[in-house]
């Protein structure tokens, strides 16, 4: 992917904690604006990227820039253009949602109080928070708290948004409400979305990356990565005591309980046979072929290797 001048470019970054875990790799990517999906399981190093880009702590090799800012080396300059919801975001339980957006708006550098109410007031209804704004935040559901965590996110509008793994604890209602919130932003800026759940990626971002232990798997358009898995996956309704053997035969990439069987999807060139029948792909399959290393950097590599031989 070309590398775009407002974009964020991340080259060769790698962050080994001091109790011995490679939680980066080499991480290479170019992230334009518009919504970037992170997508990878528990562990994987998201938070350890996010926390990286939001200048939050240094990586031990690599470099990394949003437009012409030196992210590593100019930190200040990037805290004037970042937004940050981390995935623990705490809220003076006792202050108002008015109140706390506009002590975080003094922070931010607002002094003028006219400019302060009225930047803060269009944040509230634009993060549908006006109504509740003389509430206590000890009183706000996980979805109201998560969309007040926007609210401080974009104070000062950010050319560099970072979303740590949001939706995880919301119900369906605030979690379509809270990504609802997130698709309005992030045209002209670089809005970075960290989660666990494909469907968050499927529903908003352009452009996405998945990440396991450290390494970047596929970095890719979720429709192009979709439409080349086309013709690639296949599926069988089974039972859970037939897939021990049907993974010594098949590279299966997942099996889902389904109505009490198991839904298994294997990834094969040509017809496997053995029941199977062929399946309209979709990110999920991406996202677990990646994992099984039957798609993406892995298999790449190991093409372009073996075109070398
Ligand atoms: N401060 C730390 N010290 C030591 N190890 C850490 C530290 N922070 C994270 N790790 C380890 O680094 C690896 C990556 O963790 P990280 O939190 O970046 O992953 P993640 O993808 O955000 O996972 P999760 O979804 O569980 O938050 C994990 O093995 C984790 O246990």
């Amino acid at each position: 992917m070309e590398k775009h001048p407002n974009g964020l470019s991340i080259r060769n970054v790698s962050k080994r904690y001091a109790n011995g875990v490679q939680a980066l790799q080499n991480v290479t990517l170019n992230i334009p604006p518009g919504m970037y999906g992170l997508l990878g399981p528990n562990g994987a190093g998201k938070s350890t990227l996010m926390r990286t880009i939001a200048t939050l702590q240094v990586p031990d090799e690599g470099q990394i820039f949003l437009g012409d800012i030196d992210v590593v080396r100019q930190k200040e300059a990037v805290r004037e253009t970042l937004g940050y919801l981390p995935q623990e975001f705490g809220v003076y339980p006792k202050a108002s949602a008015e109140e706390l957006l506009d002590y975080f708006a003094v922070l931010k550098g607002i002094t003028n109080r006219a400019q302060r109410r009225e930047t803060t007031e269009a944040l509230l209804r634009q993060t549908n928070l006006w109504e509740k704004r003389k509430q206590k935040l000890g009183g706000f559901s996980g979805g109201m708290k998560q969309r007040f965590g926007v609210a401080v996110a974009l104070l000062g509008n950010p050319g560099l948004l970072i979303v740590d793994e949001p939706t995880a604890g919301l119900d369906p209602t605030e979690r379509v409400r809270f990504l609802n919130l997130l698709s309005e932003l992030g045209e002209n800026s670089v809005v970075i979305l960290s989660t666990h759940i494909v469907e968050d990626v499927s529903e908003l971002c352009t452009n996405m990356a998945i990440i396991n232990q450290g390494q970047i798997l596929l970095e890719a358009e979720p429709l192009e990565a979709v439409a080349s898995l086309k013709g690639r996956i296949w599926r069988k309704l089974t039972d859970k005591h037939a897939l021990p053997a049907l993974e010594q035969q098949h590279q299966v990439v997942s099996a889902k309980l389904l109505s009490g069987r198991t839904m298994v999807h294997v990834y094969s060139l040509e017809a496997p046979g053995n029941g199977f029948e062929l399946v309209e792909p979709d990110l999920e399959d991406v996202y677990f072929s990646a994992m099984a290393g039957c798609f993406g950097k892995a298999i790449e590599q190991q093409q372009a290797e073996a075109v070398g031989i």
